[in-house]
């Protein structure tokens, strides 16, 4: 396609001057100039190259417009593929949370498709330029070579302005992309699906708006500046070519008067004048663009060639199965140099084949704790070790290979509830034996099935299933709980993983349907090695060991029995739980709760299906405040 490209450039550059030149003959053979011959001796043959010359700049650009097609189609499939292969390598997440990195990457994504397709045209349009240019000031040296002399003094300040221009502009999306991104945000809100309810309850819509207008008019704002400073800075130059021209013209049919130029020359003069202004525009427009476009490069070239977020060692080790545990030793933390510290010296042992539970306030760490655990940042200081190695010198995707895990913010992935389950695991996508386990053992075979399309279903009404012919009754908008299962299903397709991570597994399950997946995660968790986090004590309470963190620190750890009886953090959010279901009036008490019967078990049977029946099973009444 370059080839074709550039063959079309060479021939598009040189047929304007072909057909003045053309012209030129004609017009001599038919005012009788032609020296040796008639006017008509070989104005066939003029015709015939005309003919030609015109065919040729009327279908080349076609040609050239579709080659240039197909040229931007490639080089957009692989500057995509490789900017996204590149952030697929991005270990950790610090990046993504880096507003200068997204920055980059929103103009790294929008050079990436553009500027190298972008470069190779305006490279091939300046040569197509830059020849049209060289053959008609060829043309006018001969005819008036002052004139060329003036032609190219002329252009000087041209060239200088676009090149000024062009500098300016690349530094004008560098400091407007943020208020484009959050243009784009402020429009995502007003019309995504996932911000519609708030927006309309809390009639946020004029608001928002506003917001993404200000942000439009803010960047309008800068590109009118440049604009205006454009008009000035190019408008001079533009002036003076056309003060040149202008003079030629005067020149040449003054010249043509007395008899200096012929008909012919006058006819190659024009077209020379003409062809070398519109030539040095078009060159110097392309150049811009060219200069434009590999400025902007160099945010791509930055996003790709970033280094890794995380220290990896040049040999790293494979990682074996869990035997011991996970050791973390005076693990600091905090999201960056100027952020406060959110983990403060945590010395903590997960055993191999046990169940660890976190539980702490609002913002005490404990996510952040996970994350340090599945390797998405390294301690500030202190260090995480899988028996007894130092995470920093394990292989990340073998460790996280080891590990499944349901995140407190899980994603809805708008796909079917097929593929939504198979995310866990890839493979599982073609098992469905697989797929089938993982939702029964959360209770949610039975809601698929029930759906349109089974596991097939689309899990989402914002894209259409073009294997439905579009049909759009067959995607489904699932419950706050249900999804709730999907993830749980999706962690739970990792049967073979050594730790299970569950953080906050539950907040959005029916009582019901909380105590039964409980009770089977902890079948499941049986003998693999865990760490549980949920606020809601009742289900952290068979851990092996329960660990309070308040603040960053580890402040108590130890069985439910002997933190009870510590009387510490635990034992005083556990009344405060458990008291929750005890006020009110003693109808609406749970059963056990208002004889203070000790029906709570370790795995806690549930009376009924009356959900403070329910909970307060769970909970026991034995250590809850009489
Ligand atoms: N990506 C982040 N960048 C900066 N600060 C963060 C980030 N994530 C969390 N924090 C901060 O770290 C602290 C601990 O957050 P974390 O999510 O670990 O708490 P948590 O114990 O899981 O809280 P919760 O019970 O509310 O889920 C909070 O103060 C929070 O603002």
């Amino acid at each position: 396609m370059v080839a074709l490209q550039a063959a079309g450039a060479v021939v598009a550059g040189i047929a304007p001057v072909a057909t003045a030149w053309l012209t030129k003959l004609a017009f001599d053979r038919l005012a009788g100039a032609a020296p040796g011959g008639g006017p008509v001796a070989g104005l066939f043959a003029i015709a015939l190259g005309l003919a030609v010359a015109t065919l040729v700049t009327a279908v080349l650009p076609q040609v050239v417009q579709y080659a240039q097609g197909e040229l931007l189609r490639a080089i957009t499939l692989r500057s995509q593929a490789t900017l996204y292969d590149a952030l697929n390598r991005l270990p950790g997440l610090a990046r993504f949370e880096d507003p200068d990195f997204r920055d980059r990457l929103q103009l790294a994504e929008q050079s990436g498709r553009q500027a190298p397709a972008q470069m190779v045209t305006s490279a091939l349009g300046s040569a197509r330029a830059l020849l049209t240019m060289v053959g008609f000031v060829g043309s006018l040296i001969a005819i008036a070579p002052w004139m060329a002399g003036i032609l190219g003094l002329a252009a000087v300040p041209v060239v200088w302005a676009e090149l000024t221009i062009s500098r300016t502009r690349a530094r004008l999306a560098r400091s407007t992309v943020q208020a484009v991104r959050r243009e784009s945000f402020y429009a995502e809100l007003l019309s995504g699906l996932r911000a519609a309810q708030e927006v309309r309850l809390f009639g946020l819509g004029r608001f928002l708006r506003g917001r993404m207008l200000g942000e439009l008019t803010a960047v309008h704002d800068a590109t009118r500046r440049l604009d205006r400073r454009e008009l000035r800075v190019q408008g001079v130059p533009a002036l003076l070519g056309a003060v040149v021209v202008a003079a030629g013209l005067v020149w040449a049919i003054h010249a043509a008067g007395q008899g200096r130029l012929g008909i012919g020359d006058i006819a190659v003069f024009v077209a020379a004048v003409a062809g070398c202004q519109s030539a040095l525009t078009e060159l110097v427009r392309t150049m811009a663009i060219a200069h434009q476009s590999l400025l902007l490069y160099d945010h791509y070239r930055a996003v790709i060639t970033s280094p890794p977020d995380l220290v990896v060692p040049e040999r790293v080790q494979a990682v074996p199965a869990l035997r011991t545990g996970i050791e973390l030793r005076d693990v600091w933390f905090r999201y960056g140099p100027d952020k406060p510290w959110v983990l403060c010296g945590v010395d903590l042992t997960i055993p191999a084949g046990r169940t660890v539970a976190l539980v702490g306030l609002n913002g005490a760490g404990k996510s952040t704790l996970v994350k340090l655990l599945c390797r998405f940042y390294d301690p500030s200081f202190g260090s995480l070790s899988w028996d007894g190695v130092d995470y920093r010198g394990l292989r990340i995707d073998g460790l996280r290979g080891r590990i499944a895990t349901v995140f407190q913010d899980f994603m809805h992935y708008e796909l079917t509830a097929r593929e939504n389950i198979a995310l866990g695991d890839l493979p599982a996508m073609q098992d469905p034996a697989r797929l089938t386990a993982a939702a029964r053992a959360v209770r949610l075979h039975d809601v698929i099935t029930r759906l349109p399309r089974g596991y097939d279903t689309l899990l989402t009404r914002t894209f259409l299933d073009q294997r439905d012919g579009g049909d759009p009754e067959t995607g489904v908008l699932l419950s706050g709980g249900q999804w709730q299962r999907i993830a749980l299903a999706r962690a739970l397709l990792r049967d073979q993983s050594d730790l299970l991570i569950l953080d906050e597994p539950s907040s959005g399950l029916d009582a019901e349907a909380e105590h039964e997946i409980h009770q089977r995660l902890r079948e499941l968790r049986d003998g693999r090695t865990s760490v549980l986090i949920s606020h809601r004590l009742s289900a952290v309470r068979t851990a092996d060991v329960i660990v309070v963190l308040s603040q960053g620190r580890v402040v108590e750890q130890g069985s439910h029995d002997t933190l009870m009886a510590a009387g510490g953090h635990y034992a005083r959010l556990f009344r405060i739980q458990a008291g929750g279901y005890r006020t009110g009036s003693p109808a609406d008490a749970p059963p056990d709760a208002r004889t203070g019967s000790p029906t709570g078990t370790p795995t806690g049977t549930p009376t009924g299906t009356h959900v403070g029946a329910h909970v307060g099973a769970r909970f026991g009444t034995t250590e809850a405040p009489r």
